[in-house]
């Protein structure tokens, strides 16, 4: 009979499972509602979770052997981490899994606002020619404008080089000979604002950083930049995203994440110059072994009262 009981919400790649299933007993409630959660969760000695489920106050107070959260990816805003501390609840993620593929669904969403490429490719669907209407713009020599200079953003840097950008980087917490050292140029907010043809931001949704391109922000860039976003929806104030979209102050924005998730039909989703994807940065087979892996092998640690690599709380 195993010492421990782990509770999946929102899934778990199979190579996961098994490392998990060699010290505990693993029930796997994918999809699980909240009000189901909070009836179960006193029983489980682990919660994993990707951004669906929700760590709320409430399920921390119904966990009552709760030992470790582990969350399968990076952000942990879906996870209430003051009322873990004060549960004495471990939480832990494994942010070096899904790096690359964030990145490169980042080059992808740049590529299709300077191409008009899912644009492009609806209308061949729709049996039309419209050649003249596609004129788009290179990437070559153009300004990028990297807002967060941590792995993903750094990993952005370094493809954008490839097509031979030139790199702004704006990292409050990074010291700028750090930035510099990790390819970027230095740049004040107001200035990655200004010099920025393509503004991507790679940033975790905090007090500090929500809402972090409004009004003013967008007031601040050039006419017709380009804005690319696969960090959380709620670092851009939506409703002066879609004003600029309007105005033509932004020429178009490619988007894997929502302030509401999923958004539905808005009239943001719905803007012709919009790109959207449904929050699949993270969404590929290499990138979910990974961080199965990485986190089945944290929550282990943590369980067997080992040595933590990421230790977020
Ligand atoms: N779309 C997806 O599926 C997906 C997948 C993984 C991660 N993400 C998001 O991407 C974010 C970044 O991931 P990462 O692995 O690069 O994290 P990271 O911690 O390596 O990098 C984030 C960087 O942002 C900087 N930062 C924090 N607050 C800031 C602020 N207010 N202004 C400017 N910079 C600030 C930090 O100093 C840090 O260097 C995650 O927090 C997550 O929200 C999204
Ligand atoms: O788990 C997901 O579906 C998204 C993951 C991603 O946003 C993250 O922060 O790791």
């Amino acid at each position: 009979m195993s010492a421990w009981k782990v509770l999946l919400t929102d899934g778990l790649e199979e190579n996961g499972i098994a490392i998990l299933r060699a010290s505990a007993e693993v029930a796997d409630k994918k999809g699980i509602s909240a009000d189901d959660l909070l009836q179960i969760v006193g029983d489980y000695d682990a919660l994993i979770v990707r951004g669906r489920t929700k760590v709320t106050p409430a399920v921390f107070a119904a966990a009552k052997n709760l030992k470790v959260v582990g969350r399968a990816g990076v952000g942990v805003d879906n996870i209430d981490l003051k009322a873990a501390k004060e549960a004495k609840v471990t939480v832990v993620n494994s942010p070096l899994a899904t790096t690359v593929s964030v990145a490169e669904l980042t080059m992808g969403l740049m590529l299709s606002v300077v191409r008009d490429i899912p644009r492009a490719d609806a209308t061949m669907k729709e049996g039309k020619w419209l050649k003249k209407e596609f004129e788009g713009s290179e990437l070559y020599k153009k300004t990028l404008g990297v807002i967060g200079f941590g792995r993903i953003g750094v990993a952005v840097a370094n493809r954008a080089k490839a097509f031979e950008m030139d790199v702004l980087g704006y990292d409050p917490l990074i010291p700028a000979d750090e930035i510099q050292k990790r390819g970027g140029t230095p740049a004040t907010f107001d200035e990655l604002l200004a010099k920025s043809d393509i503004i991507t931001m790679h940033i975790p949704l905090t007090p500090d950083s929500r809402g972090m391109l409004n009004a003013d922000a967008f007031a601040k860039m050039k006419d017709g930049v380009r804005i690319v976003c696969a960090a959380r929806g709620g670092v851009i104030d939506e409703d002066a995203l879609l004003h600029a979209l309007e105005t033509g102050k932004v020429a178009a924005a490619g988007l894997d994440v929502f302030t509401a998730e999923p958004p539905g039909l808005t009239a943001l989703v719905s803007h012709p110059h919009v790109v959207c994807t449904p929050h699949v940065g993270a969404q590929t087979m290499e990138a979910q072994g990974r961080a199965a892996h990485d986190i089945a092998t944290e929550v282990v640690a943590a369980l067997k009262g080992e040595t933590l690599r990421w230790k977020v709380a």
